[in-house]
């Protein structure tokens, strides 16, 4: 049976991040995806700064409506949230449904910017959305607001904020090191309250990486919904976008996206014997 997963966030006018990878990821899984749109999210070409038009809550409450009619779904992924409202809105669904296999993306930051997105959707999400989550999946900028660090520099730094926003209430956290870390590893920590998993590849010269935390947790969401444990969704899940950054393409000349074709690319040709 083809697993259902529905992704609640935002739509990326560029097309490479938000709503627009979810589905992506999910397809390449072999999932079918299901999406609640929650804002729209465009990037100024000059000064490169963002902007979200959330959509108006009671079309949130229909698109839910329309999304749950079935009941819960096999996982779900929330992303950009796009307005206060949503939060107590989704709380009220994810729990009148029981939904299981929640993957929430805490997204706050975009990385042609360094204004925090949303600020004050912070609180809410700390409260009403993390402690049903089954992983919580920060990027570093995202890490040091939820674990109140000033900065996350070292390894030793991110096993403290790993733990401090596992005591907020997911299930597990999974800390995204990406381009941001320093060193030449895109290094990852995942947390569950008992093992404490360093993740590495090597770190991508390129600015194809716009979608890669999206797709990251899409990827862990369709590894869920197919029945993987949350290690092996993550191990996974890396392996899945370090594939898709190091295929991306260019959009502009200061950003490019992540090729979600890439996975299945190279999975067919293994499988079809054509190196
Ligand atoms: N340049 C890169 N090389 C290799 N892996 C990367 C690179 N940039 C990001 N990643 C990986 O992609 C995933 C998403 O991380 P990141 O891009 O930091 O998240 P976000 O998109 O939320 O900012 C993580 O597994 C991270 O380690
Ligand atoms: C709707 C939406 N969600 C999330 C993001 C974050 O993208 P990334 O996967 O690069 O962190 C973006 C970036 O533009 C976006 O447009």
């Amino acid at each position: 049976m083809v697993k259902k997963i529905l992704t609640v966030a935002g739509s990326d006018a560029g097309g490479g991040a938000g709503i627009q990878a979810d589905l992506k990821t999910f397809e390449e899984y072999g999932t079918f995806g299901i999406s609640s749109i929650t804002s729209i999210l465009t990037v100024d070409p000059k000064t490169k700064k963002p902007s979200i038009y959330p959509i108006p809550i009671d079309i949130v409450e229909k698109e839910l409506d329309t999304a749950f009619s079935g009941g819960a779904l096999d996982a779900l992924k929330i992303g950009l949230l796009g307005s206060l409202p949503v939060i107590d809105l989704l709380e009220h669904y994810l729990v009148k449904v029981n939904q299981k296999n929640i993957v929430l993306d805490p997204v706050m930051a975009v990385k042609t910017n360094k204004d925090v997105l949303q600020p004050e959707l912070v609180n809410g999400m700390i409260k009403k959305l993390m402690p049903l989550a089954d992983i919580v999946t920060p990027n570093l900028v995202e890490a040091c607001i939820l674990s109140d660090m000033p900065t996350i520099e070292t390894e030793e730094d991110m096993r403290k904020a790993v733990k401090k926003i596992f005591d907020l209430g997911p299930k597990s956290v999974i800390i995204k090191g990406g381009a941001r870390f320093k060193g030449d590893v895109a290094t990852d920590l995942f947390y569950d309250g008992e093992q404490l998993l360093f993740i590495h590849e090597d770190k991508l010269d390129t600015v194809t990486n716009h979608g890669a935390g999206c797709s990251f947790a899409a990827a862990i969401t369709a590894g869920l919904a197919k029945g993987l444990t949350l290690e092996s969704s993550v191990r996974l899940a890396k392996k899945y976008v370090t594939s898709a950054i190091k295929h991306g393409l260019y959009l502009n000349d200061f950003t490019g996206y992540v090729w979600h074709g890439a996975f299945l690319e190279a999975t067919n040709r293994m499988t079809l014997g054509d190196d």
